[in-house]
């Protein structure tokens, strides 16, 4: 029987049918497969095909559906279906090779002349060449077709290089390469990049084996058999939707050879590839391998994995992942050996404790409580200090506060107060519960539960102590762990973590993602410009980079406007949704506090627009209702449009946060933790970006208001 493909243009075309005629064309591919010479289907070549491997077939009437046929192979690669006239036009200038340099298979438009493309600028003759400094045979190696070097010499700007791209003037993998060469990486670098593993010899003939090769299956989904065909045609529409850029699919498949972190900033698919690894996972685990723990920092994030990984996974692969967030899981783990505490959540009951424990300091040192609560949080926890021996020895690096060893004995019994505050009330912070587990399973193995892998999502909102027990949660091995995260997203005043101090070593097993494929360009510049200075760690120690971070799709910049009162802020957020075609369901509406959250309803509310405020795991949002969330809550979502609310001085940031602080290295601290409040509200937008304020405007926007 025929193998069938499809490529993400035939689901992306197919898309915009109606769904009679997207049921008429999966008929006909299914027809196709049983009998390709069925009469109904009307299989033909014109002549005014360029490509000799382009087909047609009849999906109705008027509906033509484009595919390549590698007869030989009996293969069939579905490429595009649209009305007849448009269906013949596209496929006239197609082209589908296998790339004899990267094996890739590649789709792409032939112009008429490809010596004068249509998209490239009319700029005067004179000026240099976006390539110049490469030479052809560099192209060639890249991965860009021969037929498209003449496109390729022709770019003079970066928006050319779009332009090509949205023309399929040149294939998407070879757009890769390109787009980090014209942001400034070497040959090298882009070659490292986009053809890490380049085949020995590429057999151009051979389109069964191009479609094993990763570049391949970021375009194509195969489907062998007619069970195969149904299930590749009855999938959701998400799964049409993402097709793994060859740098995700690297990542989310195959054997490791221990722990692996990714790192990648907002809406590079970070949690997308760590759900398909889980998925990998589950299908090549062997039975009574254990099970895998796909775990996150947040409930609510680990509520919205299990419901997109119902989507992607049979029930059977379900089965073998556990979602939970890391808290939840250490608890009833815990409860399970009869631990007797809860965990300290409530601020308002943590300030009460820290009230108390505050009157056991020493007169003589002038040090305010808030001093206390991060000594606490970012020395004696992260470091197990449990004496006022180890205390002396303790690391401070990077506090603000210098402290002699005579000082630091001076000031121990107001942290032991705490702990005795903790343990008489049968409370536990996070941190403690995570070292009790570790312990328990360090000493008593037969504890240790039935674990084949831990993946990690939202990564830089763990601690050292979360990490370490993740590391106890699973032998050593292949496979053991994936660990995705983003440091510029930090945002709940976690000290950094280095992974290799907690016993994770991912050297040589880590990889950064760079396109982001939910924001625009525009939003996303803005997002970063508000980063910018930031120092931002690569969650071992290192540094992470922006380089080459990037946006395929556009839109008009984030508008920013400060208006008079919070009441003409609510009246352009309404008129904002209807004069750019948004629905309020697919709309957010973010501010830095709860007050101002309901502040803001308030303010819609009394506009006759219905409101739904986005909090702990909220029910799905009713039709035509807004929502509306604190920053911290949208993290791991998105919107069609985000408005990024009162972003007046005092609250972004918020004053009161950041001038609390205890010293001068802290209040830096918690003023790059505002910084990466903003960037994770403005990368929830898919389409547009508001920045509104009212009264005086934070002075984060002052240069880009109106
Ligand atoms: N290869 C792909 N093709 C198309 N869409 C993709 C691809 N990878 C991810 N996406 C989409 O991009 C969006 C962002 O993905 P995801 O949430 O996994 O990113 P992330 O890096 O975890 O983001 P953040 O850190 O901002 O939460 C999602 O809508 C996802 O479906």
């Amino acid at each position: 029987m025929a193998s069938v493909a499809f490529s993400d243009k035939y689901f992306e075309s197919l898309l915009k049918l109606t769904p009679n005629e997207q049921s008429q064309a999966n008929k006909a591919v299914m027809l196709f497969q049983q009998d390709r010479n069925h009469p109904s289907l009307n299989y033909e070549k014109l002549p005014s095909f360029r490509d000799d491997k382009v087909r047609s077939i009849r999906a109705n009437q008027d509906v033509r559906i484009i595919l390549a046929a590698a007869e030989k192979e009996d293969l069939y690669l579905m490429l595009y279906v649209n009305h007849h006239d448009t269906a013949y036009k596209w496929a006239e200038k197609r082209k589908i090779e296998i790339n004899p340099n990267t094996g890739s298979l590649q789709v792409f438009t032939v112009e008429e002349s490809a010596l004068e493309p249509a998209s490239v600028t009319q700029e005067a003759p004179a000026q240099p060449g976006l390539f110049d400094a490469i030479r052809d045979r560099q192209l060639l190696q890249l991965g860009v077709p021969e037929d498209a070097l003449a496109v390729v010499r022709s770019m003079k700007i970066e928006a050319d290089l779009e332009t090509a791209l949205i023309n399929e003037q040149i294939p998407k993998d070879a757009h890769d390469g390109l787009f980090m060469l014209m942001a400034g990486a070497s040959f090298e670098e882009a070659w490292n990049e986009v053809v890490p593993a380049a085949p020995e010899s590429v057999d151009t003939e051979d389109f069964t084996t191009a479609l094993t090769r990763p570049e391949s299956r970021a375009l194509f989904t195969v489907a062998e058999n007619e069970q195969a065909l149904q299930e590749v045609l009855n999938q959701s529409i998400e799964k049409w939707r993402v097709f793994l850029h060859p740098a995700q699919r690297r990542l989310a498949e195959g054997k490791k050879n221990g722990p692996v972190r990714v790192l990648g900033g907002a809406g590079t698919g970070k949690t997308v590839v760590a759900m398909h690894r889980a998925k990998w996972l589950a299908n090549h685990l062997d039975e009574g391998d254990g099970k895998i723990l796909f775990t996150t920092f947040t409930k609510n994030l680990a509520a919205d994995i299990q419901q997109n990984l119902n989507k992607i996974c049979s029930q059977e692969s379900l089965a073998k992942i556990e979602v939970l967030n890391l808290d939840a899981w250490v608890m009833n783990f815990l409860k399970k050996q009869g631990y007797d505490y809860g965990l300290l959540l409530d601020s308002r009951e943590e300030k009460k404790l820290w009230e108390q424990a505050y009157s056991e300091k020493p007169a003589s040192l002038d040090l305010g409580m808030a001093f206390f609560q991060e000594e606490w949080a970012r020395v004696v926890q992260p470091q197990s200090v449990g004496s006022v021996d180890e205390y002396k020895k303790a690391s401070r690096i990077g506090r603000g506060t210098r402290l002699n060893r005579q000082q630091r004995v001076e000031i121990w019994p107001v942290f032991e107060r705490y702990r005795h505050l903790l343990a008489s009330n049968y409370l536990k912070e996070t941190d403690d519960a995570y070292r009790d587990a570790r312990e328990l399973i360090e000493n008593k193995p037969e504890l240790r539960p039935d674990l084949a892998a831990v993946i990690v999502d939202e990564a830089q909102d763990m601690g050292s102590q979360a990490f370490m027990l993740i590391r106890a949660l699973v032998p050593p091995g292949p496979n053991d762990l994936f660990i995705v995260g983003d440091g510029h997203q930090r945002i709940y005043g976690k000290n950094k973590v280095v992974l290799g101090q907690c016993g994770i070593d991912i050297r040589g097993r880590s990889a950064r993602l760079k396109i982001n494929y939910r924001t625009t360009d525009e939003t996303r510049k803005m997002a970063v410009s508000i980063l910018e200075g930031v120092e931002v760690d690569d969650l071992d120690g290192g540094q992470d980079t922006q380089k080459f971070y990037h946006s395929l799709m556009h839109g008009p910049a984030p508008e920013v406007r400060c208006f008079e009162s919070m009441d003409q802020q609510a009246e352009a957020i309404l008129t904002a949704i209807k004069s750019n075609d948004l629905t309020p369901e697919a709309c957010c509406v973010i501010a830095r506090t709860r007050r101002e959250v309901n502040e803001l309803k308030a303010a819609l509310e009394s506009r006759q627009q219905l409101c739904h405020v986005l909090e702990g795991q909220s029910a799905a949002t009713p039709d035509d209702a807004l929502n509306l969330a604190t920053m911290h809550r949208v993290k791991g979502l998105e919107f069609d449009g985000v408005f990024l609310a009162s972003a007046n001085q005092g609250l972004v940031p918020l004053d009161f946060v950041v001038n609390s602080a205890a010293d001068a290295v802290t209040c830096r601290q918690r003023e790059n933790e505002e910084r990466a409040l903003v960037y994770v509200s403005l990368t929830r937008a898919r389409k547009l970006a508001f920045v509104f304020g009212y009264g005086r405007m934070s002075e984060w926007f002052s240069g880009f208001a109106d």
